[in-house]
């Protein structure tokens, strides 16, 4: 007995220490990480994280230092947006799809991806602006106006500034840089998603625009940042349409950054002109009876079948008026419970919904607690290329309730065909 009881005590304890080494170094490698990037200087992480993150196998499962990028790249561009909505004239452009482009679109795009390529020249962007109407003589006017604006706008923060790079070199480099945003996107490795002002109609009326920007890998949204200069920094404000001209005047009162990790929850902080303010945990507001619900669409009846939502609410038993808000606040609004369901229902058969009008929200809604799907309930698939091409619609709520929102759904769009 004896001579069995030994070899079996020590594999036992061989087998006890593997599985206690493989329990516990999981977690503690990214505290490692997380620590080092504490004790180095900020300008040597940059490197070591672009190279270690430059294939989609080794990424890191804790993504701190891309969101903490993410969170100032997009602080600093909504200070360009506001000083576009608050002293400029928009210069807006008429794109061939016949939507608008403002020199606040370019400007934020170039400051966002100057700062992604100083910190991850690896990565690929998908962004939804390029510079071809800046360029040459007839984009001479333009050109000069958004250099300026982003040669001008800065944190008021050196080390934020060191960790975004710095400003842009040159307008011709600044055209080189919003021209990195044309990757074609697609399942494999790591790209950025930017759309720098979502809600440009919002944005030119007064309304509710956003700041977006999202990393993918393997087409799997892994961090959504969201900055929302029109609405108010309190989670508990209730959902209002478009505030109107004059409302992120009041300093501190207005002006989110929404953002999440996969896997590690939501935050919403106010929007600073400097560093980061301190964030809170959001969550999606709990829904016992949907007929309680109230929902969020678009403002422009082109974008979003007001007719059918109207009919979906109705037979849902919700007799709250919507609330109509232009771009991904309408995300943002819901992650913090503000609101409850975001329905965006097709108008015309041909359209293609864009990655970048909806991978931050996705993200920060499904780690707030909700579930978003198209209008077939299938999750939006961002590993086809630029656009969802296999999604039609939007379906944005809370997880108890969202199967019940979708039978509804395809009851009144499946009675029309
Ligand atoms: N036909 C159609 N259907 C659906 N979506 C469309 C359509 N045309 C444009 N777009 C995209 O809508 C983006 C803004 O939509 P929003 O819902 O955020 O705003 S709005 O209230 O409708 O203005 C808007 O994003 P931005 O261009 O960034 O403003 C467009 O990408
Ligand atoms: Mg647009
Ligand atoms: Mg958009
Ligand atoms: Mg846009």
């Amino acid at each position: 007995m004896v001579t069995w009881k030994r070899p079996l005590t020590l594999t036992a304890l061989t087998v006890s220490l593997l599985v206690l080494a493989a329990s516990v170094l999981p977690t503690l490698l990214p505290r490692l990480r997380l620590l080092s990037q504490h004790l180095l200087p900020s300008a040597a992480i940059p490197v070591a994280v672009t190279r270690q993150h430059s294939t989609s196998t080794m990424a890191s499962t804790s993504y701190d230092h891309e969101l903490h990028v993410a969170l100032l790249a997009v602080q600093r561009a909504t200070l360009l947006t506001k000083s576009v909505f608050h002293n400029h004239a928009k210069g807006t452009l008429n794109k061939s799809d016949a939507s608008p482009v403002t020199i606040g679109d370019f400007g934020a795009q170039a400051l966002i991806i100057s700062a992604l390529q100083h910190n991850f020249p690896n990565d690929e962007i998908v962004a939804e602006e390029e510079a071809k109407d800046l360029r040459g003589d007839s984009g001479k006017e333009v050109r000069e106006t958004v250099w300026n604006l982003v040669r001008h706008t800065q944190l008021g923060d050196g080390k934020a500034e060191e960790v975004l790079g710095g400003s842009v070199k040159s307008a011709d480099a600044m055209l080189d840089i919003i021209d990195k945003g044309d990757s074609q996107g697609g399942g494999k490795g790591r790209i950025w998603a930017i759309d720098p002002i979502d809600g440009t109609k919002g944005f030119l009326r007064g309304g509710q625009y956003a700041v977006c920007l999202a990393l993918m890998v393997d087409g799997d949204v892994k961090v959504g940042v969201l900055g929302c200069p029109n609405l108010p920094v309190s989670d508990s404000e209730p959902l209002k349409e478009g505030i109107g001209k004059d409302a992120s005047d009041e300093e501190g009162k207005f002006g989110v950054l929404f953002s999440a990790v996969e896997g590690q929850g939501a935050r919403s902080r106010g929007l600073s002109k400097s560093g980061l303010q301190q964030a809170h945990e959001i969550h999606m507001k709990p829904l016992e009876n949907v007929a309680d619900a109230t929902f969020c669409e678009s403002v422009e009846a082109g974008h979003s079948s007001q007719g059918d939502a109207a009919a979906i609410a109705s037979k849902l038993g919700i007799t709250k008026s919507s609330v109509r808000m232009d771009s991904q606040a309408k995300y943002g609004s819901i992650a913090r419970g503000a609101g409850d369901l975001y329905l965006r229902l097709p108008v015309r058969k041909d359209y293609v919904e864009k990655i970048w009008d909806h991978a931050a929200g996705d993200l920060i809604v499904r780690e707030a607690g909700g579930m978003v799907t198209d209008v077939e309930g299938n999750r939006l698939n961002f590993k086809l290329g630029r656009t969802l091409k296999e999604n039609k619609g939007v379906i944005a709520a809370p997880k108890n309730v969202h199967s019940k929102v979708i039978e509804a759904v395809k009851e009144v769009l499946g009675a029309k065909q």
